[in-house]
């Protein structure tokens, strides 16, 4: 089933070069983040560039519920009218956030240490991912969580009516764990403390330093900490959300691996804590080349020109480099799988607790195209078969996850026989209009199975 609708099957043929430009949607890290931190300034903050995916407009949905006054003006702007860092009311409903764990779990940090209660809900993917993950540090500043076993949504959370400040180490690499905690400290007195051993994207400190936060970034025997002062007051701002690089991602490798192929992806966000797949592609020979190169509204941007690279082989992508690219593994896959030889994935077990299990995904789609993978808890290797080398033919399962269902669609444009997932809705969530840009590059997508 898709997240809200009936299934729709998808099948993408082996297609003629890709051309042309692909403008995609705004950041969805950073246009959850705007939504919440507009919400928790006070006067209005204006947004351009928002990502309407569902994701996003299930965050404007709550923060509405929350009391603040969330407005769409015309495509891709909002403004946002703030009801100040503690003013959060309490939501009259469930706030069912859909698909996202990053709305959820920055949305329970932004309530966590005010006076109200909400209950969390979500789709049949969300309601299996851990909360506890967000719930165990947001229960030291004072914040009650009562869910179903194992830290899983339905869960209803009553904010600390006193919170104390908090000095956490996050032990998982999470920008949503590490953005929950920030967000609750906001209405803590003093200074609250997160440190993280892994330095994971870095959109939450950038944008409540923007906000007018008092926040330094300092060494710590554990890692780098992040120190927030507590209470303050968060001016409004103007916000132009780059472009996603997690999006790009699709058109930038549909390129690399359909013959022929040149695309260019105008005004990616490339932020060092979110651009890991473009220096892997680069490593692995892929004609690859940044553009135009400059800043907007604080983070780096550049054009992304794609060209098809027949040559590609497979490399050991570093561990380190894992939280930089968390969510452009299975693409990377799938790229991997059109490069000779062996690509190894290690140290990315946090891929087993998104949308889905994508290691898991990834390992049973690919082999059902026809390619050898092997797979351990926090590791993959995928044996290339090299340029139009996969032989496909498969329906695949993206277990209402988006990246896997847009990474088998990409797959299917390049391998010899159609490639189908028997459910492209979830797509809607991250980049709702995925099959009509690919579809104007050149690509052959049809709606139902092979
Ligand atoms: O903070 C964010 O916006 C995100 C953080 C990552 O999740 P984790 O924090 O679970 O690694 C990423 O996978 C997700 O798509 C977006
Ligand atoms: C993991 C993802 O999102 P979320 O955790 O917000 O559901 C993603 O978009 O790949």
């Amino acid at each position: 089933m898709s997240a809200h609708g009936d299934p729709i099957p998808m099948t993408a043929r082996r297609s003629g070069p890709l051309r042309g430009e692909a403008v995609v949607p705004g950041d969805k890290s950073i246009s959850h983040r705007a939504l919440i931190l507009g919400a928790l300034a006070v006067g209005q903050t204006r947004i351009s560039g928002l990502l309407e995916g569902q994701d996003v407009l299930d965050t404007a949905k709550a923060m509405r519920a929350f009391g603040a006054e969330v407005t769409h003006e015309a495509p891709g702007d909002w403004t946002v009218q703030g009801v100040g860092v503690g003013g959060f009311a309490e939501p009259a409903d469930v706030i069912d956030c859909g698909n996202s764990g990053t709305g959820v779990r920055l949305i329970m940090g932004a309530m966590a240490t005010s006076p109200v209660s909400a209950t969390f809900t979500g789709d049949a993917s969300l309601r299996k991912r851990p909360m506890g993950r967000v719930t165990d540090p947001l229960a030291l500043f004072g914040t009650r969580a009562f869910g179903r076993q194992g830290g899983r949504l339905p869960m209803t959370l009553i904010g600390a009516a006193d919170p104390v400040p908090v000095r956490y180490v996050v032990p998982v690499p999470s920008a949503q764990v590490k953005s929950a905690v920030l967000l609750a400290g906001l209405n803590a007195p003093g200074e609250t403390v997160v440190i993280e051993r892994e330095a994971t994207r870095d959109h939450t400190e950038r944008m409540l330093a923007g906000f007018g936060a008092t926040l330094r970034i300092e060494e710590a025997p554990e890692g780098r900490a992040i120190v927030l002062t507590g209470q303050p007051e968060l001016v409004p701002q103007t916000i132009a959300v780059p472009r996603d690089p997690s999006s790009a991602a699709f058109p930038v490798a549909a390129a690399l691996i359909v013959e022929d192929s040149d695309v260019l992806v105008p005004g990616i966000g490339l932020n060092p804590t979110r651009a890991g797949l473009f220096t892997t592609l680069r490593e692995m020979g892929a004609d690859l080349t940044y553009e135009n190169e400059r800043e907007e509204g604080g983070e780096p941007v550049a054009d992304l020109r794609a060209r098809f690279s027949p040559a590609m082989t497979g490399i050991e992508v570093p561990p380190e480099r894992a939280p930089s690219m968390i969510d452009e593994y299975p693409i990377l896959a799938v790229v991997a799988a059109f490069a000779s030889g062996p690509t190894m994935m290690r140290g990315i077990g946090e891929l087993r607790v998104k949308e889905s299990d994508r290691i898991a995904a990834m390992a049973a789609g690919l082999r059902a195209c026809g390619a050898e993978v092997e797979e351990g808890e926090d590791w993959m290797i995928v044996h290339g078969l090299g340029a139009g080398g996969l032989p496909g033919g498969a329906v695949c399962a993206p277990h209402l996850d988006h990246r896997i269902a847009m990474s088998f669609l990409c797959a299917g444009l390049a391998a010899q026989k159609p490639v189908s997932v028997d459910d492209a809705g979830p797509i809607a969530t991250s980049f709702p209009i995925f099959e009509g840009l690919m579809t104007a590059l050149g690509a052959e997508f049809d709606r139902g199975d092979a």
